[in-house]
């Protein structure tokens, strides 16, 4: 990946209650484990394409809870209306058995125009950090974010995509096992949110709809106030709802929302991951059961019906 993390010079002059809030850092010893639907993020990350066992976590952790509502969004701008996790998802982190999720990288791909500030909305909550200057995004650019949640270690691999149409095939190359998908706009500039129908057309080309949770970000909250705000909000949870996104409004800039906005990036996609995971081992299970799998040669299924073992010849 040549051109992942590299920038260019600049070319060109983006249920009704919260329920995030901070948390002190994971449980010390003695101290009453989080609810169940609590999310603390760690910000260990690395820059690389390295696979993410391994990765160091560091120390400073910048621990978040989270439920799956958020007071900043509308309903009608919410894919999910809901204050916890699925019931079977709270039992499997309960009795830790979340099976591999905690082992494996959930994708998300961030995608929209040139300079909408998708870069400095990952760099924000990565880093924590803001460059007032632009440096184009050269193809792709990755981060990896390790959370636990619930006590089940969950990592988001957040990939950068490039706007400019020169670097977009390359870009559009890593859009595939994306679980969710991010279409940026700036909030300041119309144009790029009437574009965002088709950049999640290019990405969702790679990824099946029905796999992925979409969102529609407006990006340079701080550059609008008042009605001008309000009605670029209301054109963008209209168009959120054509695509069956959720809506959110952020700024990299001031900070606001960023990381409220990833946690509930992450909070869905956990969710999602432990049912799909929980559901392919029951249905290993029954396939292993499954008396269809194993029939003797040359007997028909009807054939074998109602005989026991016995009859089989085995005792
Ligand atoms: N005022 C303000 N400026 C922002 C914000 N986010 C990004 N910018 C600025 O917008 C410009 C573009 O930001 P980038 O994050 O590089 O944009 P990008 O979408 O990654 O651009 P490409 O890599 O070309 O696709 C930079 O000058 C940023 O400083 C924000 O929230 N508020």
């Amino acid at each position: 990946m040549a051109t992942a993390g590299a920038r260019s010079a600049p070319s060109q002059t983006p249920p009704p209650t919260s329920a995030i809030r901070q948390t002190p850092a994971g449980p010390a010893p003695g101290r009453a484990e989080p609810p169940p639907w609590q999310l603390q993020r760690d910000s260990g990350r690395m820059r690389s394409s390295l696979a993410p066992l391994g990765v160091p976590v560091s120390r400073d952790r910048d621990d978040v809870s989270v439920c799956l509502s958020g007071s900043w969004y509308t309903p009608e701008a919410c894919l999910q209306l809901k204050d916890h996790f699925h019931g079977q998802v709270s039992a499997a982190c309960q009795r830790r058995n979340t099976g591999t999720v905690g082992l494996r990288l959930s994708k998300v791909v961030v995608v929209g125009d040139l300079y909408v500030g998708k870069t400095s909305l990952i760099h924000r909550f990565c880093k924590n950090a803001f460059d007032r200057d632009y440096k184009a995004t050269i193809g792709v650019d990755f981060e990896i974010e390790r959370f636990e949640i619930a006590g089940v270690p969950y990592s988001l691999q957040i990939w950068d995509t490039a706007g400019q149409e020169k670097f977009k095939c390359i870009a559009s190359a890593y859009y595939r096992g994306a679980q969710v998908i991010i279409t940026a706009f700036d909030l300041s500039d119309a144009q790029t949110l009437a574009h965002t129908r088709q950049w999640l057309a290019d990405a969702l080309r790679e990824n099946a709809a029905t796999s992925c949770f979409i969102f529609l970000v407006g990006t340079k909250k701080d550059l609008l106030s008042g009605a001008a705000c309000e009605q670029a909000e209301a054109e963008a949870v209209h168009l959120a709802n054509e695509m069956q996104a959720e809506y959110w409004s952020v700024s990299a800039k001031t900070g606001e929302n960023v990381k409220a906005f990833f946690s509930r990036v992450a909070a869905l996609s956990f969710e999602h991951s432990v049912l799909q995971d929980l559901e392919r081992r029951s249905s290993a299970q029954l396939q292993v059961g499954d008396g269809d799998l194993v029939r003797m040669k040359g007997s028909s299924p009807e054939s074998q019906e109602g005989r026991g073992l016995s009859s089989l010849g085995c005792c």
